[in-house]
Formats: C-alpha cells, structure tokens, sequence
C-alpha cells in the first residue's frame, strides 16, 4: 500500500494533502486513461487501490454489509448468487476468432453490440458518486503475469478482487502504467434486453482485441474472478505456450508438487488446504516450463456447512478483511450461519492467500508436479473413491470431464446434476479442448507424473439413497497418495470402466474402497454402472476424431 497522509485526521475532517488522497498514484497520463474512455472526471470519485478499512466503511455506509463477530465483512450480491454461463460471450474479432472453439461455451458477440454495453457501463459508473479501482496482478510468475484493473461501482467488488488478484507494492502501484486487461463492472444496471444479441438483462463478456471486460446486469463477484480465468485459458496456450489449469496445488516438505483438478463442488479447495502440505493456490495455476504458479492472490472458499474442526485452516481465514457472500447471521452475536442456505448453497469467503497458516509466497513452485488428482464428485455413486489412470486413461478422463454440478454455483442448478464438463473446467475455456488435453498428456509424460482419480462424490448409492464419501476417507486417500502408499499397493482392475483400484488402504473401510460392496442392491449398481458407461460413450463421440485409437479405447467397455 502506498503511504498516506502523515497528521492524523479528526472524526469527519477530510484530508487536505493530495497525495493522501485514494486516487494516490493516479496521476497525469493514468488519469488522463480514464477521461479517454468515458468516465467524468469532474464528477466521479475515484477510489483506486482503497486501504481496506476504507472499502469497509463505504461497503457498510452504502451497500448494507455488516461486519461478522469475527471481522469478516458480510455482503450481498443480490438476485444472481452464482455464475451465468448462458450470459457470458465473446467478442469475434479478427485476432482471436482462429483461436477460440465458437459454441454453446464460448457464444459470440459482434464487435459493435460490445461497444453499445461497454458505454452503457460507463454511463452507469458515471452516475455514481464513487467509483473503485484496484489495479493487481493475475499470475505469480513475473515472467508471465499480466496487470488487471478492475474499475467496479460497489466497494464490495473493489474488495473481493483485492483478494483475489495480487496486490501490489507501493512501488508496484505507482510504475503500473497501463493495464493488460481492464474489467468494466457496472452490475447493478441491467443489460437492455433489446440490444442485438442480447437474451437477458445479465451480460458478462470478453474482448480479447479490447482487452476488455463488461459486467451488467450481475453482481456476483465470481465472474470476475473467472472473467480473468477465461482471458489466462486465452493468453497463457497461445501466448506464451502454458497450460492453465482449473486445479488447485500444494507442495510437500521434500518439494513434491500435487494438482488438484475438478468443477466447482469436487473438492479443490477443502482438500489442499492440508496441514502437512504449504498451500500454492486453491483454484486457478498455469503450469509451464518452469513448474506451476499460481493466478491469483486469494481464496474463495464455499461455505455451506463450514466447521471448525473439519476445515480449520479455511474456517479461520474468515477474519477482517475477507469477504463472506451471502451468509446470513445472527442478529444478535453477529455470528455467520453455514448452515443457512436460505440465500443460496453457494455461499462463499474470499481472503487473501497469507490467511492460510501454511501459504506458500510467492505463490509457486519451480517444480514439475508428481501426481495429478483428478476430482469428481459422481452423484450416482459407482465410482471407487480412488483409481490409478494409465498415460491413455488420464487424457481420456480429462477431455470427458465427468462430475456432477453442485448446488447453486451457476444459476439454475438445484441438486447434484451428472455433467461432462471437459478439462474439468467448460465454461472457462477459450480454445479447443484437445489443445489443453494434448498439452497436459505432453507435459505429464515428460515430467512422469501420476494421475489419480478420486470420487469425492457419493458412495454406497446414488444420491438420495447413499451418502457422499466423508471428507475423512477423502483425506485419508490423499494422505496416501502422498505418502507413497498408494504407488506401493496392490491393484485390481474394475469392470466396465478398468480402473485399477488398490485392494487395500490404511483406515478405510473396505466396503467404501469398492463400490460394489458399498450398494446393498448388486442389480441396481450394475444398472447404475452400465447407465453411466453409457453416458460416458455418448459424450466421448465430440472428441473421438481429435484423439488416438489409444485415448479412445481408455473409455468404459459395454
Ligand atoms: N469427500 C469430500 N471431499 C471433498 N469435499 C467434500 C467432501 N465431502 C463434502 N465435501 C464438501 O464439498 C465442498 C467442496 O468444495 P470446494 O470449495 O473444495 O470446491 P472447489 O473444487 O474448490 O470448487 P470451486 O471451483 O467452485 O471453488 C466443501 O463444502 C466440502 O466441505
Ligand atoms: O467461479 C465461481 O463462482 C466459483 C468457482 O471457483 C467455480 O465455479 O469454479
Ligand atoms: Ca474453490
Ligand atoms: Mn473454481
């Protein structure tokens, strides 16, 4: 942060040195940036990096957040609790439009309706008395880390990418000159639903000539973070030749890297946030030549549920300072209510990185990782809670993407819903699939990493009969990857879909390690089986001329 002004001030006095002012830094050529594209700087009030305590303050003064007896600032977002991926577009131009795999993921927008909601965004932000800025980082690798400015009309917004994206140093700050990519979020105001193209009044969409970002009509935070998830998916494969990753990674004490790969609901976070091991990054890497680093600042943990004793590290990082969303509390205590789903089930804290005890800063590792962990959580119960996955199978497993979507993430999902979400990540990539599988097989091969599967999903049953696998066994399992136990075990091969499963591992029961045993009605699992196999094929079909006879032959066998 940069240094403010020196003589203390008294209740309600405004400062009289300018350069204790917000806009500290944003001077001469920067500002003369903003007037460029649009904004009026005569009339609004630019905020830009605000200490903390500030965008407390005017979050508390303006937007109705509240402060929770721990410290954590309790906010809102309104109508949308979770992402919009049938709202999220990308401008075709002519310096991507070769690159990115066009469809139902990446829609595309023309170049002139982009223009039509970048105005009316900041049209809106020049309604507003104040307008926050945060300028940061997004990837920990100074050799490939971009700057993002985020300019938002809710501190709230300004707040949460401070958590998310790097911060700054003063000096940092003050040399950051013009952005790589710039988020324009003007969420309180809607889309208008007469504009070209437009299917409702919640528009998220990606410039990648512009280098531009515009958020109408969504107050939910996420999409910023994965906004500039997206433009890494983009930049880092074609750029610089990186694989991005939708994982989250951590280091053991003799240097071993771990990924943890999975949708939203697997397990990323929980489960790397893990006592023994220094935590890299909870959600978003990039992994190059040089070994993994991580793309963001922060964390932003689900919350349904969260508990003291089973998820400490991630229960304690709600402090002042972090950004509980869409958690209702106890009017009295000021306690927040996990339990309380009443808002959404995706309720959500996002701290920065160093409020995990056992953060490693900066946020990489010069190491080529040793196992990959593959998360799903399968709703239907008949997957073994850990599988070994050959050179084949692992690409195979990566291009299907198989898990179900958890309650609440994206707007319209209300129970565990089976899904194939490629590179365990759709609605975040930007190019073909097989360029992101074919670059992982590569880069796994070379560094002659293990790729596990672990269902974190149900078990003994599908859901609504079983029960999902208990986090205990889950970090039982991990633990044994890490260990080396697991690589020393043996393996019996599954019908159907020849996983190799470890007949044996310390402390979990046998019936949860084969899911057959796990079902009481034999009939219903095979059926279960041969249902999901089938799904399997089906949704394999879109990928089977962009793969080998190898990767394709990995699939289950009816
Ligand atoms: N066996 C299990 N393994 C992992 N998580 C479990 C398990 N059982 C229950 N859970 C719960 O599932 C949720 C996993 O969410 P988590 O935040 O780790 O997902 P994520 O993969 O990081 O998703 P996102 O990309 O949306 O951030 C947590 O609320 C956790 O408590
Ligand atoms: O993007 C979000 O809202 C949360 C998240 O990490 C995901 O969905 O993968
Ligand atoms: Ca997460
Ligand atoms: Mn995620």
């Amino acid at each position: 942060m940069p240094a403010r002004a020196a003589t203390p001030l008294r209740h309600g006095e405004e400062p009289t040195d300018p350069s204790s002012q917000p806009t500290y830094g944003l001077l001469g050529k920067d500002l003369a940036m903003f007037s460029e594209a649009g904004f009026d700087m005569d009339k609004i009030h630019l905020k830009r990096n605000a200490p903390v305590a500030q965008l407390y303050e005017d979050a508390i003064k303006y937007e109705g957040a509240v402060i929770a007896a721990s410290g954590a600032l309790i906010n809102f977002s309104g109508k949308k609790t979770g992402r919009s991926p049938k709202d999220k577009r990308i401008v075709y131009e002519e310096t991507s439009k070769d690159d990115v795999w066009w469809g139902a993921i990446n829609i595309q927008m023309d170049e002139h309706t982009f223009e039509i909601n970048r105005e009316r965004a900041i049209d809106y932000l020049n309604t507003r008395d104040n307008v926050y800025v945060f300028d940061g980082f997004a990837g920990w690798d100074p050799k490939y880390r971009i700057k993002v400015r985020v300019i938002a009309s809710r501190a709230y917004h300004a707040l949460f990418m401070h958590n998310m994206l790097i911060r700054p140093t003063a000096k940092e700050l003050e040399e950051f000159g013009t952005p790589d990519f710039t988020i324009y979020n003007a969420g309180q105001f809607p889309a208008n639903r007469f504009t070209a193209g437009m299917t409702s009044q919640t528009s998220v969409e990606v410039n990648f000539k512009r280098r531009e970002m515009v958020i109408l009509g969504t107050e939910y935070a996420g999409e910023m973070k994965k906004g500039i998830f997206s433009v890494m998916h983009y930049l880092q494969p074609v750029k610089f030749g990186n694989l991005s990753l939708h994982s989250s990674a951590n280091q053991g004490p003799d240097g071993d890297v771990s990924l943890f790969f999975g949708l939203s609901g697997t397990g990323k976070t929980t489960l790397s946030a893990d006592p023994r091991r220094s935590l890299i990054g909870d959600d978003e890497h990039v992994w190059s030549d040089n070994g993994v680093f991580n793309i963001e600042g922060g964390c932003y943990a689900k919350c349904v549920g969260l508990d003291a004793e089973k998820e400490p590290a991630i229960f304690n990082a709600v402090r002042f300072g972090s950004i509980l969303e869409n958690v209702t509390y106890d009017y009295a205590t000021r306690e927040p209510n996990y339990e309380d789903t009443g808002i959404t089930e995706n309720t959500r804290c996002a701290y920065p990185i160093e409020y995990i005890d056992n953060a490693k800063i900066p946020c990489m590792a010069n190491e080529q990782p040793k196992n990959v962990i593959y998360l799903t959580c399968d709703a239907f119960g008949v997957l073994p809670p850990v599988s070994l996955l050959d050179s084949n199978q692992a690409q195979y497993w990566f291009l299907s993407g198989y898990t179900s979507k958890t309650p609440g993430t994206e707007d319209g999902i209300a129970e565990p819903t089976p899904t194939f979400s490629t590179c365990f990540g759709a609605p975040f990539i930007i190019l073909h699939p097989s360029r992101y599988a074919s670059m992982l097989a590569k880069k796994m091969e070379a560094a002659g990493t293990r790729c596990w599967l672990i269902n974190t999903g149900w078990v003994g049953g599908a859901f609504g009969t079983g029960k999902r696998c208990p986090l205990k066994y889950t970090r039982a399992i991990v633990d044994a990857v890490h260990s080396g136990e697991l690589s020393n075990a043996q393996f019996k091969e599954t019908p159907v879909f020849g996983l190799k499963v470890p007949t044996k591992i310390e402390g979990i029961p046998d019936d949860v390690l084969n899911p057959e045993a796990a079902w009481s009605d034999k009939k219903a699992y095979q059926q279960t089986l041969e249902k999901l196999a089938g799904m399997f094929n089906k949704a394999f079909e879109r990928y089977a001329t962009e793969c080998s006879p190898e990767v394709v032959a990995a699939g289950p066998k009816l």
